[in-house]
């Protein structure tokens, strides 16, 4: 038996080109950016450069001032103080029609008396373009989206991940050279959520577009961006690629909201020179000396340092090995979850009475389980244990 594969048709190819062709990225910046809402200060003096034809996901938990920043950029807020380029225009001035951006609402903001067709049309209806013009970008981005069957339904007779197309969809073929989309995932469920995520980001690849979305999901975040903003109560706390920020977080903060870290707050004793940069050594009360890596830090202040939670090893030994090169704690197990692929193992250290998280494969878990009880030791290389400043 012989089985037809069938290639897309050349038209197919020739539209996807066509789209590409008339879509290009811009960079934007953000010099001392300010907002105000009377007294309450949303965005407080943020510069920020996203490059041309990245994604760039602002991230942190709620009224950190990530939909202000974007509303800004879109042109629906007026800047308190500061400076706004969209690629080198300032565009301080200019209202929203003007700047080439497009919006894509959480909600997706579809008219529900209108069909997916005359949704997509309506940007380029209220532009005044062409009507030949309009039916061929239309219909040239339907096909790309893979809309064009659902074209004459109205959006109650769509999926939610349908409808989040056809906003999407909304929103290209106005050309946009910067796509600002707000929270664009959160209506979906956690399958589609994660498909259309791999969706987004392969657009975004595809078309060389700018893309600055809103999130409060680290996990999104990680995944679709070239650059995350990480923001806290109006400001910016780190920018970096995701493996930066997951490697390397600046701040508690930052070390708390985007992934399973164990952070230690105490006192900077002593900071000496190594071949990774500088051993900061922090006296934690309870648990006596830990040492990290991190910049210079003057003895005397108070600061933090934080391991992640699979970047420690788990031994039943009473009392920790001494070795120079490793930090080390006892606790005592409390709760195991397994939870798929990783088993989650909570303790306590009885010194201090604090909650403690290992990380681990599941498969490796099993090879060496242990019981809830048990009192054990927690080992990780001081290279692993980053230094944090505030
Ligand atoms: N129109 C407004 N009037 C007064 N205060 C506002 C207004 N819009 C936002 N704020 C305040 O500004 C701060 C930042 O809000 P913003 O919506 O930008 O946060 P966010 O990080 O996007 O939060 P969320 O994830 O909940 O949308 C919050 O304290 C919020 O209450």
């Amino acid at each position: 038996m012989t089985t037809d594969i069938q290639q897309p048709p050349a038209e197919f190819a020739d539209r996807v080109h066509h789209l590409e062709e008339s879509l290009h990225g811009e960079g934007v910046s953000l010099r001392s950016v300010t907002k105000h809402y009377g007294s309450v200060v949303a965005v407080e003096n943020i510069t920020l450069d996203i490059p041309a034809g990245s994604y760039c996901c602002l991230l942190g938990p709620s009224g950190c001032g990530k939909t202000t920043t974007l509303r800004m950029i879109a042109g629906h807020e007026a800047i308190t103080s500061g400076d706004l380029y969209i690629g080198d225009q300032r565009v301080n001035p200019l209202p929203p029609a003007k700047r080439n951006t497009a919006m894509v609402f959480q909600s997706y903001a579809l008219f529900p008396h209108k069909t997916v067709w005359d949704n997509v049309d309506f940007g380029l209806k209220m532009r005044k373009v062409a009507l030949r013009d309009r039916i061929e970008r239309v219909d040239e981005v339907l096909e790309v989206l893979g809309l064009s069957h659902l074209a004459k339904r109205k959006p109650s007779m769509l999926s939610g991940g349908q409808q989040q197309r056809v906003a999407l969809a909304r929103a290209l073929v106005t050309r946009p050279n910067v796509l600002l989309l707000d929270e664009p995932l959160s209506a979906l469920d956690e399958n589609l959520r994660v498909k259309t995520r791999g969706e987004l980001r392969k657009l975004q690849r595809q078309f060389k577009m700018t893309f600055i979305q809103v999130t409060h999901a680290q996990d999104e975040a990680f995944s679709l961006s070239d650059q995350i903003v990480v923001m806290d109560r109006g400001r910016i706390d780190q920018v970096g690629t995701p493996q930066s920020i997951f490697n390397a977080p600046v701040s508690q903060f930052v070390a708390r909201f985007t992934g399973d870290n164990n952070i230690f707050s105490g006192t900077v004793t002593r900071t000496e020179p190594n071949t990774h940069g500088q051993i900061i050594e922090l006296e934690v009360p309870g648990l006596g000396t830990l040492r990290c890596r991190g910049e210079y830090a003057q003895p005397g202040t108070s600061a933090a340092c934080c391991i992640r939670s699979d970047r420690m090893q788990l031994q039943l030994e009473a009392t920790p090995p001494a070795n120079p090169s490793y930090n080390s704690l006892t606790a005592r197990i409390s709760l195991v979850e397994f939870t798929g692929y990783v088993t989650r193992v909570s303790l306590i250290i009885e010194a201090t009475g604090e909650e403690i998280l290992y990380k681990t494969q599941t498969t490796d878990w099993l090879t060496h389980p242990f019981q809830e009880g048990q009192q054990m030791t927690l080992c990780w290389s001081i290279n692993d244990c980053i230094f944090l400043s505030h």
